[in-house]
């Protein structure tokens, strides 16, 4: 059984650089990144096309982004920004378009219409670049099952361009932090629903983004683990990195997002702060009231208590 190591003493991770200090990084080439991500960051001039904390690009960007499956417009002209910096919360009822309009804004799924950028990259007409600035962790992630964890991990840094020397350090603290460290030579098509989800998070952490896109991070994750899982996320905000994430649990947006979107049937219902999201209410209450929903009635489904 894996140890429980208390999540006051996690290490601090390398793949999470010391906070910026205003806006005198440029992240553009793999050499800028790496001094970034590193926590050596030289201040360097502004150039045309460049990005950097300093810049006035959203994290995220998403202009009219649309997709339709058949003849069912699943993400419907959808306008959204991820402020720079932000822990941003995308939350909406089963089917509302979320992991559609994440996969889009990624580049796992091309749109039929619309923009997405990442720090002002457009991530499908440049994507090695915006590729370069975010960690990935998709829904039903598919893996090479017949990897180790370890191996998944060395696999992903080199095909990072990463020098092996460091993908085995960060992999290390990686799978240490995660409580994988026991179970990194065990295959992937062995590991557990939550065992796929962690080390899927550590393949997107393990270049060291600046934006974590996330589709569902804690789910079926145990909870020692989702609470290693939540200080790494806060410390990666507050060093300067931007995420996003979806989720069902409007507790969990609640505790660590400062903006939130609300999606419904493929549009954006509400965005903006938390505290404006939810305007003095409860998260779960605003969602609802923007939702709506069914309420089973009374003598609904009366069978079962027979
Ligand atoms: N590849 C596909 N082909 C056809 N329809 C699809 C496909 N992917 C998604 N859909 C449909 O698009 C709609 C939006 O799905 P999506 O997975 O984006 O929703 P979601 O908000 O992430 O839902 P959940 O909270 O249940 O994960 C749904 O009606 C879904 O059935």
């Amino acid at each position: 059984m894996a140890s429980v190591r208390s999540v006051a003493r996690l290490p601090r991770l390398s793949v999470i650089p010391p906070p910026y200090r205003n806006g005198t990084c440029r992240v553009d080439t793999s050499d800028d990144l790496h001094h970034a991500l590193n926590g050596t960051a030289r201040a360097v001039q502004l150039q045309e096309g460049t990005v950097g904390p300093s810049s006035r690009y959203a994290a995220l960007r998403l202009a009219a982004l649309t997709k339709t499956f058949g003849r069912k417009m699943v993400v419907d002209h959808i306008d959204l920004e991820v402020p720079r910096g932000s822990f941003f919360g995308l939350v909406g009822p089963n089917g509302a378009g979320k992991t559609t309009s994440l996969s889009m804004a990624v580049g796992l799924l091309r749109p039929d219409g619309g923009r997405a950028e990442i720090f002002g990259l457009d991530a499908w007409a440049d994507p090695a670049r915006a590729k370069k600035l975010i960690g990935v962790l998709p829904d039903g992630l598919s893996m090479p099952e017949r990897l180790t964890g370890r191996e998944l991990l060395r696999f992903t840094g080199l095909l990072r361009g990463m020098e092996l020397k460091e993908v085995e350090r960060r992999a290390g603290e990686l799978l240490e932090v995660l409580e994988l460290d026991e179970a990194e030579r065990t295959l992937v098509m062995e590991y557990s629903t939550g065992m796929r989800k962690k080390i899927g998070l550590a393949t997107a952490l393990l270049h060291a983004p600046r934006l974590l896109v996330l589709d569902e991070p804690l789910e079926a994750v145990d909870p020692v683990s989702a609470a290693s899982i939540k200080v790494i996320l806060q410390r990666f905000v507050g060093s300067g990195g931007s995420v996003v994430f979806s989720s069902h649990v409007m507790a969990l947006v609640e505790q660590l997002c400062d903006h939130v979107a609300v999606i419904a049937s493929g549009r954006v219902v509400a965005s903006g702060t938390l505290e404006a999201v939810r305007a003095g209410r409860s998260l779960e209450e605003r969602f609802v009231s923007l939702v709506g929903g069914q309420v089973p009635e009374v003598g609904e489904l009366a069978w079962l208590s027979s």
